[in-house]
């Protein structure tokens, strides 16, 4: 069943307490937008750890603070532990053999280019066991054969830069997952629409 995520950056830790009063099936925490996300306490999100994703994102995927390596894989086994839902990266994964990542969101962004099908099937490899897999992809030449391709494998897709109605398209190809923005100046990536918006949209389809 596709679900509404609404991204939400996290400047302060007072932030997290708006995660309550939105509106929507998952609330994803950006932690990479803290001044200094390693100020991040897990026990913070105890109350509200079934609604929300965990992400600390790379700045080379389009994370905003670089954070050392060891915390963040060290982050994420608390939240495994805590039966928290999270994000992480495939190149990162690759990179490490020490993070859960069986039940989670496993992603790839590619903010210049679109790769091609082998590409991303490589870059998926060995990660079925995820939760969802997810592809954020700039709107270049390809992109949305690309995209639709993956969402009819049950990927979670959206496009970065294009019109934010696609999101909608590419839910109704089989996308299980829909990313919004919280608010006006508060997205965290290009071709977001407020998710007010994208309820009612998607209510108007009966997808909701
Ligand atoms: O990976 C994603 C998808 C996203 O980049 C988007 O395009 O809406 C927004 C990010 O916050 C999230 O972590």
């Amino acid at each position: 069943m596709m679900k509404l995520v609404v991204a939400l950056p996290v400047r302060s830790l007072e932030d997290i307490k708006l995660v309550p009063t939105i509106d929507s099936d998952l609330v994803e925490l950006r932690l990479d937008y803290l001044e200094r996300p390693e100020d991040f306490d897990p026990s913070l999100i105890e109350d509200i750890k079934d609604r929300i994703i965990v992400t600390v994102r790379d700045p080379s995927e389009g994370g905003v603070k670089k954070v050392d390596e060891d915390w963040k894989a060290s982050l994420y086994k608390k939240l495994h532990d805590m039966g928290v839902l999270y994000d992480v990266e495939a190149r990162f994964l690759r990179k490490r053999n020490d993070i859960p990542f069986k039940g989670k969101i496993v992603s790839a962004h590619f903010f210049d280019r679109v790769p091609s099908i082998k590409e991303v099937e490589e870059i998926f490899e060995g990660f079925e066991e995820a939760w969802v897999r997810k592809i954020a992809l700039t709107a270049k030449e390809g992109y949305k054969e690309l995209l639709a391709h993956f969402a009819r494998k049950g990927f979670a897709v959206m496009s970065m830069g294009s019109n934010p109605i696609e999101r909608i398209a590419f839910t109704v190809l089989g996308s299980e997952l829909i990313y919004a923005s919280f608010d006006e100046g508060l997205e965290t990536a290009p071709g977001q629409m407020n998710y007010k918006k994208v309820r009612e949209i998607l209510s108007c389809l009966g997808l909701r």
